[in-house]
């Protein structure tokens, strides 16, 4: 019933511990918190909250449009409606380096596990796009070193995002990454890379956990978790891909409504109503008062 009983401290523990296990861990991106539930039910390791996501649920491009307020907002719903770590997304900081600084400590109140910040410059772009600028060396380590300053709970991850690799080559971008590290980055998250090479040459360069990013119609294929692993990558995110899947069977119900007149074509691929209490656990509320779940649900209590 209600929120996790799971800590912000435990989750953040839990990601450490996951972070050191000889293996890829996978973080699907959520869109809701609803949808963050369904993610847990079906054993994945984590949940993943991605800056994207967040700006186009509010019908907003990409861009570095949103703000910290509503980011950690956001954050604080879906952190405490799962007992999994979850990985934020906090584009290029907000600012400044005192705005990193200030970005941490929001996002540890909102109760995620960990986030990251990238070397893009304002407005910042997917980083699977063309077009893209980076700042300075000297300006990306700042960044990373104020939010390592600034964090209260050592558990807290901070991942250095850079996506170099979009206008230097692969030499460049790992010596970057290199440098993250030293300034304190606990995992580094390479953008873009061409292939699975590149992932590997990454991953052998830096003492830290490396993560890839596997979002669809970008730059990368979309490996799988085990030519991940393979390659030496500790944990991959799929970003986009639940909204992605969701706004695409939004548009292929509202085809068969103006088509058809009824939705009725649709229902089939639909959430049943007693998967959907089952998912925001009615049977709690119930056990918790009896008149709140006292009645059949069509097709099933569950
Ligand atoms: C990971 C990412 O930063 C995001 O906001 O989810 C995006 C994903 C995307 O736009 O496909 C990115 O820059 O890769
Ligand atoms: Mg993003």
């Amino acid at each position: 019933m209600l929120y996790s009983h799971v800590t912000p401290e435990a989750k953040r523990l839990k990601f450490r511990e996951l972070l050191a296990e000889d293996r890829c861990v996978q973080f699907p991106g959520t869109f809701t918190p609803l949808a963050t539930k369904v993610i847990q039910d079906k054993g994945f390791d984590g949940v993943y909250i991605s800056g994207g996501v967040l700006a186009n649920e509010l019908g907003l491009p990409d861009v570095g449009l949103t703000t910290l307020t509503e980011v950690a907002q956001r954050g604080a719903q879906i952190a405490r409606s799962t007992d999994l770590p979850t990985l934020i997304d906090a584009d290029t900081g907000f600012g400044e380096p005192m705005n990193v600084a200030r970005t941490i400590q929001e996002l540890e109140n909102a109760g995620v596990s960990g986030c990251h910040i990238e070397d893009q410059f304002n407005p910042k772009r997917c980083g699977h796009l063309d077009g893209k600028s980076v700042v300075d060396l000297e300006t990306a380590v700042k960044r990373i070193q104020a939010g390592v300053q600034a964090r209260r709970d050592p558990n807290f991850v901070i991942m250095a995002r850079t996506d170099i690799r979009a206008i230097e080559p692969l030499e460049v971008a790992i010596e970057r990454a290199q440098a993250l590290v030293e300034a304190g980055a606990d995992v580094i998250f390479p953008e873009a890379l061409r292939d699975i090479s590149e992932f590997e040459a990454v991953a052998s360069a830096v003492s830290v956990p490396v993560l890839a990013n596997m979002t669809e119609f970008g730059k990368s294929e979309l490996f799988t978790v085990q030519q991940l692993q393979d390659a030496g990558v500790s944990m991959v995110i799929y970003p986009v891909s639940a909204q992605r899947a969701a706004m695409g069977a939004v548009e292929r119900l509202l085809d068969t409504i103006k088509a058809d007149g009824t939705q009725q074509a649709a229902v089939a691929d639909m959430q049943t109503r007693a998967r959907l209490y089952e998912t925001v656990d009615y049977d709690g509320y119930g056990a918790f008062d009896s008149n709140v779940f006292n009645f059949e649900v069509p097709g099933g209590r569950s």
